[in-house]
């Protein structure tokens, strides 16, 4: 099969579809090539003295690995020279980061999670790269944080990478998901999958089931069902898998299906889940609803969320679309 570069791609669907604008194809190989860069320091491992915690807490009030702030640092770097870019906003830091000395104001707004599974980074377990791309509003003056807060419905770009045994980038311009894989030789990013398509139905699921004993009740239903397999009324047996980095529990779903779950539980009912609406769950619900699969929070569709603030939490199930509709059904069954 001839394969073609993330270049050509990009030049090929705006030719066909006219989605994306030349800045908006700058911007999207600037995070790529960001994302070649985190890829070789995460490569280095001990010899790159990245690993291992940095002694700092985040805004979400977690402990900093030297790997989330280095590859925040590659991120911020990469897009600063700002190209078409007014602001960016990061898991790792507070407030946005609106780009210095731009006239015309840049078009486009950057959001990332610069390294996702950070639990895994010294055990040598696949991390990844979250990030998603919204529109600034017209004639936007210096950007605020209210800017950043559109519904995911709004995004133009959505994508992953993820640093495993092989680096791969993920991407949505709205068209499909197309998968590209590192050429470590070349330094290029090449087309490995087009179109990628997640089953309506699966025999897999991915939740951390140490905190069953705080579930919910539909959450406990909907498990307790598929861990009952052939004997119980789902009437088939069910594999489980979870990886703690949700880039590689969602690319193993974006290759065979699943079921990927991390809900609000009692253990604090003021904290809906663990996860964050505006860079983890919405550019992941674009990507899997591109890809014939569905994403809600257990009431309503992720991307139709009206963000409040940047860094709010979400419950998350996303997947085989079946499966999806089915857990956020028990959500709804008084
Ligand atoms: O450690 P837990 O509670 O199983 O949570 C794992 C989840 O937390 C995350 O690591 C959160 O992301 P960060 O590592 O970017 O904070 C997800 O990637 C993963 O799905
Ligand atoms: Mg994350
Ligand atoms: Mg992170």
């Amino acid at each position: 099969m001839k394969r073609i570069s993330l270049t050509q791609y990009l030049i090929e669907e705006q030719r066909l579809h006219n989605t994306i604008p030349a800045e908006l194809r700058l911007l999207i190989e600037v995070v790529a090539r960001a994302c070649k860069t985190i890829s070789h320091a995460v490569g280095k491992g001990e010899l790159g003295e990245v690993m291992g915690s940095a002694e700092s807490e985040n805004v979400q009030g977690e402990v900093q690995k030297k790997l989330d702030i280095i590859s925040n640092d590659i991120l911020l770097e990469a897009n600063e020279w700002g190209g078409h870019l007014a602001a960016m906003a990061s898991e790792e830091m507070e407030t946005i980061h609106p780009i210095p000395n731009r006239y015309p104001m840049g078009e486009y707004l950057l959001l990332f999670d610069p390294l996702d599974g950070s639990s895994n980074i010294d055990v040598n377990v696949s991390i990844g790269t979250i990030f998603s791309v919204l529109k600034a509003a017209d004639g936007m003056q210096a950007p605020t944080e209210a800017d950043f807060l559109q519904p995911g419905s709004k995004q133009v770009v959505a994508g992953y990478a993820v640093y495993g045994p092989q680096t791969v980038l993920v991407l949505t311009t709205g068209n499909g998901v197309q998968c590209f894989t590192l050429d470590r030789e070349m330094g290029s990013w090449v087309m490995t999958q087009k179109n990628m398509q997640i089953p309506a139905d699966t025999k897999e699921f991915a939740i951390n089931a140490s905190n069953a004993r705080h579930w919910h009740a539909p959450v406990k239903r909907y498990v307790d069902e598929m861990l009952a397999g052939t004997t119980g009324p789902r009437g088939k047996d069910f594999n489980m898998r979870w990886i703690a980095s949700m880039v590689a529990d969602v690319h193993r779903i974006l290759n065979r299906g699943g079921v990927f779950m991390y809900p609000a539980d009692a253990r604090e009912p003021d904290k809906p889940g663990k996860l964050r609406l505006m860079y983890e769950a919405n550019p992941m619900a674009f990507l899997v609803e591109q890809a014939g699969g569905a994403a809600t929070d257990g009431q309503q569709r992720i991307l139709d969320i009206q963000p409040e603030k940047l860094h709010q939490r979400v419950p998350v199930f996303l997947g085989s679309k079946n499966e999806v509709e089915l857990v956020t059904s028990y959500h709804k069954t008084k």
